[in-house]
């Protein structure tokens, strides 16, 4: 059976690269990976309705955190089989956000903690309701709220396609949502975490050491 492994943190913290290094890493190691990002933009009707709500275009939706979460637990429900047979064919399966980006982004908007009303919820929705798999272990991706908006905004300028969202364009909520996923690593919420320090090099071969030591 293979290990879930899921990267989280804040826009443009870098999660793509992460996840691009260390399935170089775990090829170097002979281990196979398959891997999937969340939203599943152009796979997913939930998802494609979640990018066009982010950019103001279903009307109201946006304004609600409940509303929007419900798209994003009905992606996650819609992979629910293609990562079990993920963890049965390959050594990972590697997530670009999970369930752990809800309850971060939507606690935050709300203005609640890991310890809030939220994070209960979507636990009880996504794992216990809708039976998705657990996390072996969370990487969360922690940089500065400036680093990370200004790795966005390099991102935007250079991609035409990558124009930021409501929740990218809003620094407040990056910053309330950076200490949601403080909390949620501090808790161990769901899963094991592991924080990365997103401004030094990343040493993958530690950062792999505990999913496969005997
Ligand atoms: N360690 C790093 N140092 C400097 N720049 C980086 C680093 N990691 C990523 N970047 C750059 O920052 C930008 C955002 O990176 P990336 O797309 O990996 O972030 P992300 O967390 O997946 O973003 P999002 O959640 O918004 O999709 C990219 O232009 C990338 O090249
Ligand atoms: C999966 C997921 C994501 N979000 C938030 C995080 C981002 O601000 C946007 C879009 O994600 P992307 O990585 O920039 O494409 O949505 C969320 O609130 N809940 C989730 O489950």
């Amino acid at each position: 059976m293979g290990k879930l492994v899921v990267i989280e943190g804040l826009d443009g913290a870098g999660k793509r690269t992460l996840a691009n290094g260390l399935t170089e890493a775990l090829h170097a190691q002979g281990r196979t990976v398959t891997s999937l990002a969340f939203p599943r933009y152009g796979v997913s009707v939930h998802a494609d309705l979640v990018r066009d709500a982010l950019y103001g275009n279903i009307g109201d939706l946006s304004d609600s955190v409940y509303g929007m979460a419900v798209l994003y637990a009905l992606d996650r429900r819609g992979a629910a089989d293609e990562i079990r047979e993920g963890l049965e064919r390959h050594d990972v399966v590697l997530l670009d956000r999970y369930v752990a980006s809800s309850a971060a982004y939507s606690a935050a908007r709300l203005h609640q903690d890991e310890h809030g009303e939220f994070v209960r919820w979507v636990r009880e929705l996504e794992i216990d309701r809708f039976g998705l798999p657990v996390p072996d272990l969370h990487l969360l991706l922690r940089v500065p709220v400036e680093v990370a908006a200004e790795r966005a905004a390099r991102r935007e300028q250079a991609d035409d396609s990558r124009a930021r969202d409501l929740y990218e364009s809003d620094g407040s909520l990056q910053a309330r949502c950076g200490a949601v996923y403080d909390g949620l690593a501090n808790i161990g919420w769901l899963a094991p975490w592991h924080v990365v320090d997103g401004r030094s090099n990343v040493n993958f071969s530690s950062l792999l050491a505990p999913l496969f030591t005997p």
